[in-house]
């Protein structure tokens, strides 16, 4: 970097988790099941037959986590909370011992001077819930706002940043649509009716946090620019089509009053004209966004890809991650801007940037040296500092991840973390990419 980065005085340096991820014990104390646990029951869905049983055993081990965030200087920790946990049949009956868990979990934050940043929805809906049809049922919209609460009266105070989905596009396109992850349904028209729920269980539980909570609450989003690989108007139209659907499809309607024109043309008869009623639902006024952002896609006109119709164009100049993304800082520059330029200043927070890499095994000096993550990370460091300096009403950043993780249907295979973790023997060990992190944490970015 040509010139001595500063990050503003109070910039929110941290790192991200999701409960099912990296927590293990998903039944202990009373928690129920989960769709996740289900669907990783389920010979073939997840590779090598990986599951949350164990995990990073973080549930047993959180303090030891915590002092690891506190080595890292980390100032904040955005983690999920495991609703079948609180309410192990997803509504009715809270169980108290799973929000002691969290109660204590967010103690041991708050005594060593790390922000709590809590996401009520990541993905692992109760199991008992889904048997109620799940994002499918209108009614879950209560449901999820009756869980909200309980956690609002909890901890709202010691808790002071609430979000309450991650990825609504991700829960749809994946669980809904293509069904690669819980809970593994192939449905056009219920993968409408899951991500209009999905919004609708949003914007019911801001309107509750306005009635609980005194602080902050907002929700995450990921997105992922798209660049047309011509100036083809085939090319150009598909473009516009990924981007409503994967991108504008979650913020047009809370930002701006409805869902891109391009979702009927998507999904056809299985759009319906929503409700009126349901976007002043969805329409609660936010606090935040957080924007999760790893990549950028190119893509192309392909009428044999149903139902978007476009394909991506796999860049011949450029590096790749584990996961087959392209790495492409200037993508996160554009996606703040662009945020910026369509919706407005809400404040925003990165709240998932990282990378997969294969991480060589622990080296003679008992290190774990990841060139290619910590060459990642400093690229994105300077695309945010991009953003800051276009206007960009950036407040925070949260790294994923903290620890290496289950990473959903791809098991343990592809590992995220800035601190390794050894499976077997749940041994923690920082990577050179940690080590980079805690110096850009300590000397806000100017070691950059
Ligand atoms: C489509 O990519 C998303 O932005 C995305 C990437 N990621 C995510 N969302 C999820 O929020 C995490 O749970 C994943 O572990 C993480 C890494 O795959």
């Amino acid at each position: 970097m040509n010139k001595a980065i500063q990050f503003p005085a109070n910039f929110l340096w941290g790192s991200a988790t999701s409960a099912y991820q990296i927590e293990g014990s998903p039944l202990a104390d009373g928690a129920g099941a989960s769709i996740w646990q289900r669907f990783c029951a389920v010979p073939g869905n997840v590779r090598d037959g990986d599951h949350g049983d164990i995990a990073c055993d973080h549930y047993n081990r959180y303090k030891e986590d915590v002092a690891l965030m506190v080595k890292l200087g980390l100032k904040a920790y955005r983690f999920s909370v495991s609703w079948s946990r609180i309410l192990p049949q997803g509504r009715g009956a809270v169980n108290q011992a799973g929000l002691d868990f969290y109660s204590r979990l967010i103690d041991e934050l708050l005594a060593n001077g790390i922000e709590p940043m809590v996401t009520l929805y990541h993905w692992d809906l109760p199991a008992a819930l889904d048997d109620r049809g799940g994002w499918l049922n209108p009614d879950i919209a209560d449901w999820f706002t009756d869980y909200a609460r309980v956690l609002f009266r909890a901890f709202d105070g010691r808790v002071k940043s609430w979000a309450t989905l991650n990825e609504p596009w991700v829960v749809t396109d994946g669980g809904y649509l293509h069904g690669t992850l819980a809970p593994g349904h192939r449905n056009l028209h219920e993968a409408a009716l899951a991500s209009h729920n999905l919004m609708r269980a949003h914007g019911s539980a801001v309107k509750a946090y306005r009635e609980e909570g005194k602080y902050q609450i907002g929700i995450v989003v990921n997105i992922e620019p798209k660049y047309p690989a011509s100036q083809s108007q085939a090319d150009l139209d598909a473009t516009r089509r990924a981007d409503a659907y994967m991108n504008r499809q979650y913020l047009d309607p809370i930002f701006l009053g409805a869902y891109p024109p391009e979702m009927k043309e998507i999904f056809g008869e299985a759009w319906p004209d929503w409700p009126a009623a349901d976007f002043d639902l969805i329409g609660q006024k936010l606090d935040f966004v957080g924007i999760n952002y790893y990549t950028r896609s190119v893509v192309r006109h392909e009428p044999a890809h149903w139902p978007l119709r476009v394909a991506p164009v796999r860049q011949t100049q450029a590096t790749y991650t584990e996961t087959g993304w392209e790495v492409f800082p200037q993508g996160l520059t554009d996606t703040l801007v662009n945020f910026k330029q369509r919706y407005g200043d809400t404040p925003l927070y990165v709240m998932e940037n990282g990378s997969a890499f294969y991480d060589p095994p622990q080296a003679e000096d008992g290190r774990v040296h990841d060139p290619l993550r910590v060459s990642c990370l400093r690229k994105n460091m300077g695309a945010l500092h991009a953003a800051l300096e276009l206007g960009v009403d950036l407040r925070g950043y949260m790294v994923w991840s903290l620890l290496d993780n289950l990473e959903w249907s791809l098991g343990f295979s592809k590992r995220f973390g800035i601190i390794h973790v050894n499976f077997e023997t749940q041994q923690r060990t920082l990577k050179d990419s940690a080590l980079l992190y805690a110096d850009i944490v300590a000397s806000n970015g100017a070691c950059l």
